[in-house]
């Protein structure tokens, strides 16, 4: 089966998604596109071929649509999401699944409602090659317990429009849910450390700022976010267990030598770094959804997220140690 799809918001990583889809995914086509800035849906429309639907809620109820990739920004993802719900289709939702807790917890009751998962939150780092082989070696138990994890999350620059929380719930989200699957277990508080300001930041923004999470067991997890690096899309990852150490791959590149020395390419941006997470993600998406069956991370990923933000985002505008706050997880969730 191939599986129509239409897509809400296809901005940069939304048409990132679609071009994949066209060259290197099997499975599924696109059928139309929606988006609040009309003029974007014509023009992607036609660089497609497909349809420009005059609303979102025209997309997702059409019947050719057989499930809906919402790629818009984040405040938007929950009205579309739960519509689709409603609407009995699946969804893939870029991450962040909604900016808040709150937000989540609506989306997550619109699913029990209907009564089983429809949601995949696109979490991709779950499918990095390096990610998976760190947490095969954790899980394989021949580094013992972490103890520690080490990461970095590092943009060449962000936009003026990148608000002074966006580093805990629009960048940091990404090391908080990886996290979560690669150690098994939630959170318990967060803390974040402010040092220097690099000079080549918008004002309103703390960068670089470290970010301390705690999980029930005790494993401490510190994410440095720096999104004015100016010199690459670097993410990196350090894995301390009770009798070894693991780390990522280096940007999953070959290294060169030559006269200069030892070297390899720094990658600028998501797309080139999480490449064949990207694809793997949503090609696993797409045969579920024609076997009709759910994949990947869920609503309740999406939620559990969003609670560790809510705490990282307090943590940032008041100093201390801030408890995650998180309900028990709902059956449809076990
Ligand atoms: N997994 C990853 O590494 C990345 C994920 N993202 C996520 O993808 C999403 C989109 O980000 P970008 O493509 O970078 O943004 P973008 O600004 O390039 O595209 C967003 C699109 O959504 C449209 N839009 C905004 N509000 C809308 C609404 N209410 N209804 C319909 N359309 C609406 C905009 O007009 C625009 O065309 C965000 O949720 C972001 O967090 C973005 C970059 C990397
Ligand atoms: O998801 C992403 C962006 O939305 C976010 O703004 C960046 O900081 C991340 O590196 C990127 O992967």
């Amino acid at each position: 089966m191939t599986v129509r799809i239409g897509m809400i918001g296809p901005g940069g990583m939304g048409q990132a998604h679609l071009d994949r889809i066209r060259t290197v995914i099997a499975g599924g086509e696109l059928v139309g596109v929606s988006d609040i800035d009309p003029g974007n849906a014509k023009r992607v429309a036609e660089k497609y071929g497909v349809t420009a639907f005059d609303s979102s809620a025209d997309l997702i109820n059409d019947p050719d649509v057989d499930a809906v990739m919402i790629c818009s920004y984040g405040p938007a993802h929950e009205a579309d999401v739960i519509a689709s719900i409603k609407a009995g289709k699946r969804v893939f939702c870029e991450k962040p699944l909604a900016p808040t807790a709150d937000a989540c917890e609506r989306i997550m009751a619109a699913e029990q409602e209907a009564g089983r998962k429809l949601v995949t939150v696109g979490f991709m780092r779950r499918f990095d090659e390096s990610y998976r082989q760190m947490k095969a070696i954790l899980d394989s138990g021949e580094i013992g317990e972490a103890l520690m994890v080490h990461c970095a999350h590092r943009n060449p620059t962000v936009p003026e429009h990148y608000t002074w929380d966006a580093a805990i719930n629009d960048t940091a989200i990404h090391e908080i849910d990886t996290m979560r699957w690669l150690l098994g277990e939630e959170f318990v508080s967060a803390r974040v450390d402010k040092p220097k300001k690099t000079s080549q930041r918008f004002e309103h923004l703390q960068d670089p700022l470290v970010l301390v999470l705690t999980t029930q067991s005790g494993t401490r997890v510190d994410d440095e976010v720096f999104v004015n690096c100016q010199y690459g899309y670097d993410i990196r990852c350090e894995l301390v267990g009770e009798t070894g150490v693991v780390s990522l791959g280096d940007q999953n590149q070959v290294v060169r030598r030559d006269s200069v020395g030892q070297h390899n390419k720094i990658t600028m941006d998501h797309n080139e770094r999480f490449w064949g997470a990207f694809v793997a993600e949503v090609q696993q998406w797409l045969d579920a959804v024609a076997r009709d069956e759910h994949t990947g991370p869920s609503a309740w990923d999406g939620y559990a997220a969003a609670c560790v933000c809510d705490a990282g985002v307090r943590a940032l505008s008041a100093d201390g140690v801030v408890a995650v706050e998180m309900m028990d997880k709902p059956a449809l969730y076990a």
